[in-house]
């Protein structure tokens, strides 16, 4: 069967309009593929494999470590890894009397970004400089005296840096684990081949480049890094590559590194290391087959035929298919069985198709480095720019908070206020009043028997009620009553004696609280009473038979003005309780009550001057009384309390 034509017929997968290469890696139907090579693409193990598998067990190197007695340390505060052994770790978000670890309190978690058979890998944003990092923690508690506990972590930090490495920021050991801070990247390399699958020429010559510069700084530096694969290869998100996990790195330097090399991943391992050491020419092996994997979305095996046979170089040709003659020669150079003869990575730089991509490369990396300096630097200067004006600004916005917070005070206030007077019916007045006015008598009656507070500012809903039949308790028919009646109606919430307590001589300490909570018109009429009967007689100051009248004369008036005002409170009373009865009809009532209370007179206006100026007998100006109201019949409670006012004006007349 021609192989081509099955290509075309059914594996012609278009990639995009954007890509230069429209025709992806070739998918043979499987039984071709399987009669003539165990070798196939990633695309095709895909199709073959079930969509939902259990997920294989995470490798691990090496086995797992037991705890020993070693492995019990005291001391868990964390030790920072230097080349010059541990030393004490420091940080101002950091707290010793913390229980948490040094990670967890001077890093903020984001994610957990890998899995390796090492440790995990988190996204971690660090408190001290707001940076996001990589922290890769081992999973086993490490052997205290093993002698490559910190191999990984020693390895990349005397690795000088390059642009083209995973950059090396700290490392320490907090409770037998291993913690390394590193650059954070995008993704690795298979994740991006395996979500891309066939990638553009371009990008792998981009990639390749890359990778050798890294290798050639490692190589130039007596190192072999010996774990060479996509896993360990990371992207940004300029798409740069870097080499990272220095896990496995040997540093020819270094005796002890070379005696407990390691074999790195049989899928990219150089077939001459599985009987031997790790080379420089082991590591170019490496790097030949990721790029191979890379360039035609090669599914590499880890053992078998296929394993041999890419190690011996038959590979089928419709792997290379879309791939320019270049770079197979030289990935086919660098996968050679024999390692002399795999090109070293500085002879692979002074190739003519990578010398020409280096210069443009270290271009394109220095231009996107500067651009992230810049981008950098202006975001901390708009940071820095940000809290300036927040310091500077700190002061009005309290400022504007305080006004706000006062405000809405202010505001609740006056809504409340608005609730305290609620629009009075019939049926609500009646409860409303009751128990304002049970609060407010009941609290004077604690502080004084006379309240004149209510008097002059009387709760809305008594001065809405208090209409006709208001009036009518007011009786001006002379002065004196007018007077009395006046005190009285003064005192229309002051609270309710009982009938003896009224009625008894008042006694002098209750007078002196009356002053004192005398409202300031009710206070000019004690005076006048005074003066009223200092007034029969100038001389009555001397004398022990003046006094005595005296007496008598303010006993009685006394005991005339509480009988008053027992009956006025009583009015007030009756007037509490028929307040309801009392309130204006309404609209259906019959036009004949409605006319009669129409023709009810207003409440008159009190002259207290009237009062305070006493005129003389005979020139007395009566104050007019409204005719209806002299007409109209008047309530028991009135008719009796103005006749016993007529009788006291007649005595007081008398005296006069
Ligand atoms: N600096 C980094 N930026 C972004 N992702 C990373 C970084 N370091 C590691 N990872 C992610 O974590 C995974 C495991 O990391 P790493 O290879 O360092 O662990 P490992 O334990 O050494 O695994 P293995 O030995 O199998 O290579 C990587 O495949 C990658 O997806
Ligand atoms: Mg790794």
């Amino acid at each position: 069967m021609d192989e081509t034509e099955n290509n075309t017929s059914i594996d012609s997968v278009e990639v995009g309009p954007s890509s230069p290469r429209v025709v992806a890696t070739p998918r043979l139907p499987i039984p071709v593929m399987m009669r003539e090579t165990p070798l196939s693409t990633k695309r095709e193990r895909q199709a073959l494999t079930p969509r939902f598998r259990r997920p294989a067990p995470r490798m691990i190197k090496t086995v797992p470590q037991t705890r020993s007695i070693w492995s019990v340390r005291k001391d868990t505060t964390p030790q920072l890894v230097t080349p010059h052994g541990p030393q004490a770790l420091e940080s101002p978000h950091y707290d010793r009397a913390n229980k948490q670890t040094f990670f967890e309190q001077v890093f903020q978690i984001d994610e957990i970004i890998g899995r390796g058979s090492f440790g995990e890998v988190f996204a971690a944003r660090c408190r001290e400089d707001s940076r996001l990092y990589a922290v890769k923690v081992s999973i086993a508690p490490m052997r205290q005296h093993s002698m490559s506990k910190y191999r990984e972590a020693e390895s990349h930090m005397i690795i000088p840096p390059h642009k083209n490495l995973v950059k090396f920021y700290r490392a320490w050991e907090e409770t037998d684990r291993l913690y390394i801070q590193t650059e954070l990247c995008e993704q690795s390399l298979q994740q991006y081949c395996s979500v891309k699958h066939a990638l553009p020429e371009n990008e792998i010559w981009n990639i390749f480049v890359d990778l050798l510069e890294a290798v050639h700084h490692l190589h130039s530096n007596d190192m072999i890094h010996d774990d060479i694969k996509p896993e360990n290869i990371f992207l940004t998100k300029h798409k740069i590559c870097k080499l990272g996990d220095f896990g496995l790195v040997i540093n020819l330097k270094n005796p002890n590194d070379v005696k407990s090399a390691e074999e790195g991943d049989s899928k990219y391992l150089a077939p001459e290391v599985l009987n031997g050491k790790p080379t420089f020419a082991s590591d170019i092996f490496s790097l030949g087959v990721t790029i191979l994997e890379a360039a035609t979305d090669l599914d590499v095996p880890s053992n078998g035929d296929a394993w041999h046979q890419i190690r011996n170089g038959q590979i089928p040709e419709r792997f290379f298919v879309g791939i320019s003659s270049d770079l197979r020669v030289l990935i086919e150079q660098m996968i050679n069985k024999e390692p002399m003869k795999r090109p070293t990575s500085d002879a692979l730089r002074k190739h003519m198709s990578i010398r020409t991509r280096l210069d443009s490369r270290r271009r394109y990396i220095l231009s996107m480095d500067m651009r992230d300096g810049f981008c950098n630097l202006m975001s901390s200067i708009l940071v820095w720019c940000m809290a300036f004006l927040s310091v500077v600004f700190h002061p009005v916005t309290r400022f504007h908070e305080a006004i706000n917070n006062r405000r809405s005070e202010l505001c609740a206030q006056f809504v409340n206020n608005q609730q305290h007077t609620p629009i009075q019916t019939p049926e609500t007045s009646k409860v409303y009043s009751e128990s304002l006015t049970g609060v407010a008598l009941r609290q004077a009656s604690q502080i004084s028997p006379f309240d004149f507070s209510d008097d002059e500012n009387p709760p809305h809903s008594q001065r809405r009620l208090f209409t006709g039949p208001v009036s009518r308790r007011l009786n001006f028919d002379d002065e004196m009553e007018d007077e009395e009646q006046a005190t009285c109606s003064s005192s229309n919430s002051s609270a309710i004696e009982t009938a003896e307590d009224s009625l008894s001589p008042p006694k002098k300490p209750v007078i002196a609280v009356a002053r004192q909570g005398t409202p300031k018109s009710a206070r000019r009429l004690i005076p006048s009473y005074r003066n009223r009967s200092g007034s029969q007689d100038p001389t009555h100051h001397a004398g022990a038979g003046d006094s005595m009248n005296s007496s008598i004369l303010d006993q009685e008036r006394t005991d005339r003005y509480l009988r008053m005002r027992l009956a006025e409170q009583q009015l007030d009373w009756n007037d509490h309780s028929n307040m309801i009865d009392e309130a204006p009809p309404p609209m259906s009532c019959p036009p004949r009550i409605r006319r009669s209370l129409r023709d009810m007179p207003r409440m008159p206006v009190l002259n207290f001057n009237l009062l305070d100026e006493p005129t003389k007998k005979g020139k007395e100006k009566p104050v007019v009384e409204p005719a209806e109201l002299r007409q109209r019949p008047m309530r028991n409670g009135i008719k009796s309390l103005r006749s016993r006012m007529a009788s006291f004006q007649g005595s007081s007349g008398d005296e006069n």
